[in-house]
């Protein structure tokens, strides 16, 4: 069996549910090999768990993509981008390795921290990424965000915001109303660019959901990996997570990571 390769640019989460953890428990899970390019390292301050963003040097960053790219990957993504420079340092070697199966999951905030991680990257975001971008996973607010459409309220917003999104240059969208959508569904939105496709959950009653949307972009990116369909990668990311999130848990009294290989050893 020819072993598929996946690239993850991202931040380090220490308490390991989302970033890199994330990523790399995922790829295992879907017999996919995980390299790493670290762009941040998020720690936690033990009284209050306010996150604190560390950066990687930019040049750093160039050193780690050179060595997974010379090896060469089938799919790669990637979450938090530490700064603008990295951002167009992602662009440019995407285009350089002319890396066609990519997702870009524009993290933007963290769950249960409110505070916009460097608000000047969502510009450099939609500017040298969306573009490149197969497909990209916005969460609600990151959608509003990248789509410049203010708060979206409801699932006409979300369509409205995933056109903008795809003349901005990504190929495929998919919003994540999850548990920020006010509605009594978990409901994604997923466009290709001609038709829309609503994605609906009951609405898992949980905060234990850390990591969530890193464990779906990263499905996304391993089941790209595997050579299935944009559309079909997103389907089968989508019930992974789900399992995932089902399967959530306590770590501390702060924080509550999904099981990312829930979906394998649970759920089947
Ligand atoms: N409480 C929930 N019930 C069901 N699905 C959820 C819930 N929370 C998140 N999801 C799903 O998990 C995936 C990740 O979404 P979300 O948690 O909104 O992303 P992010 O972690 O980037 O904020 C999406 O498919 C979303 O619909
Ligand atoms: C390094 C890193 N990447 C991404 C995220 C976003 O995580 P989520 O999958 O919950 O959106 C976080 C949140 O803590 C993080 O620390
Ligand atoms: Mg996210």
């Amino acid at each position: 069996m020819t072993m598929k390769k996946t690239l993850t640019l991202a931040g380090s989460d220490s308490s390991g549910g989302a970033g890199i953890a994330a990523d790399l428990k995922t790829f295992q899970e879907y017999d996919v090999y995980g390299m790493t390019a670290l762009t941040s390292i998020v720690t936690m301050d033990p009284k209050g768990w306010s996150h604190n963003v560390t950066p990687i040097d930019v040049d750093v960053v160039e050193k780690q993509l050179d060595t997974i790219l010379s090896v060469g990957v089938d799919a790669m993504k990637s979450g938090m981008l530490g700064s603008v420079d990295i951002i167009k340092l992602g662009a440019k070697k995407i285009d350089e390795y002319k890396i066609d199966n990519y997702v870009l999951d524009p993290v933007m905030v963290c769950k249960g921290d409110d505070e916009v991680l460097q608000p000047e990257n969502t510009d450099a975001m939609r500017d040298y990424l969306l573009p490149r971008s197969l497909v990209t996973t916005p969460n609600l607010f990151e959608a509003g965000q990248l789509a410049q459409n203010g708060p979206l309220k409801t699932v006409d917003d979300m369509k409205e915001a995933a056109v903008k999104i795809h003349e901005l240059g990504a190929k495929n969208v998919v919003i994540k109303g999850g548990k920020a959508l006010d509605h009594e569904k978990a409901i994604d939105l997923f466009y290709d660019g001609q038709d829309f496709e609503i994605l609906e959950r009951d609405k898992i009653e949980t905060t234990y959901n850390h990591g969530a949307g890193c464990t779906f972009a990263a499905a996304i990116t391993a089941n790209l990996a595997h050579g299935k369909s944009v559309k079909e990668s997103v389907l089968a990311a989508k019930d992974f997570v789900t399992a995932a999130i089902l399967n959530g848990w306590k770590l501390n009294e702060y924080v509550g990571p999904v099981m990312h290989g829930a979906y394998n050893k649970v759920a089947n």
